[in-house]
């Protein structure tokens, strides 16, 4: 279980979060929406540890946050929106590379496979020949070599074409429903955020994603 409580969080005078209140169980997949600068990666990056809330407390499975910063890490995965990988190195050499800063082992068959579940298939070519959004699809293995619970994906699918990212999605519902993984997830595509995800959120209380998610039947929760 993910607790977040009275999530606050600013920059200078400028406030950013405003006392976030939100709860998230094994196999829910949250979607986040909002206008560019709303704060989406702010509350991911704060999610992933990466970034310290101003005020609030935030648990996953009863571990504070503020206490146990190594362990939560073991169990959260992210994939930001900036590409994070070794351009000089292979596909295979990268997930080696990060599988060894794992702290689940995996084999290479293993790491192949996560690979082709994410439908990319250049094990042995250069990752700056690869296109931008292969890249993502790798990124998007390296996330998950850990076998994180929380799972944290910052406009995963930019880029990526519309059979791949159909089929990233049946993964992930499959990763959630199945395998019991939270995921939390911004996207600026509605009709993917439709698709996969059963609650979204809306940062900033801004009219017209009020009414987008109401003509997408899905019930508007402001944060
Ligand atoms: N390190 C920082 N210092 C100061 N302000 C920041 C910092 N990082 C982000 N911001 C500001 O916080 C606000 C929220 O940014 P954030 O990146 O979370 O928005 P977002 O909803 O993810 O936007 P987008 O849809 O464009 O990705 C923006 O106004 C941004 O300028």
């Amino acid at each position: 279980m993910l607790n977040i409580q009275s999530l606050s969080k600013e920059y200078g005078k400028k406030q950013i979060l405003n006392s976030v209140t939100l709860t998230a169980k094994s196999g829910e997949i949250i979607g986040l929406v909002g206008e560019n600068g709303a704060g989406k990666s702010t509350m991911l990056q704060i999610l992933a540890t990466l970034s310290q809330p101003t005020s609030g407390s935030i648990s996953l499975d009863d571990q504070s946050y503020k206490k146990s910063k190594k362990h939560i890490r073991k169990k959260v995965g992210f994939v930001g929106q900036d590409i994070a990988l070794w351009e000089e190195f292979t596909v295979k050499e990268n997930m080696v590379f990060f599988e060894k800063l794992s702290w689940i082992k995996k084999s290479e068959v293993e790491l192949r496979q996560l690979c082709r579940d994410m439908k990319l298939e250049k094990w042995d070519e250069t990752v700056k020949t690869l296109s931008g959004g292969m890249k993502r699809k790798l990124n998007l293995a390296i996330s998950l070599i850990h076998e994180p619970m929380l799972l944290l994906l910052d406009e995963p699918t930019v880029g990526i074409d519309l059979k791949s990212r159909k089929e990233i999605g049946s993964y992930l519902h499959d990763l959630a429903k199945n395998h019991g993984k939270m995921i939390i997830y911004t996207s600026h595509d509605m009709d993917e955020i439709n698709n996969l995800c059963e609650r979204v959120y809306c940062i900033g209380n801004d009219p017209f994603y009020r009414k987008l998610l109401q003509e997408y039947g899905k019930e508007p929760i402001i944060l």
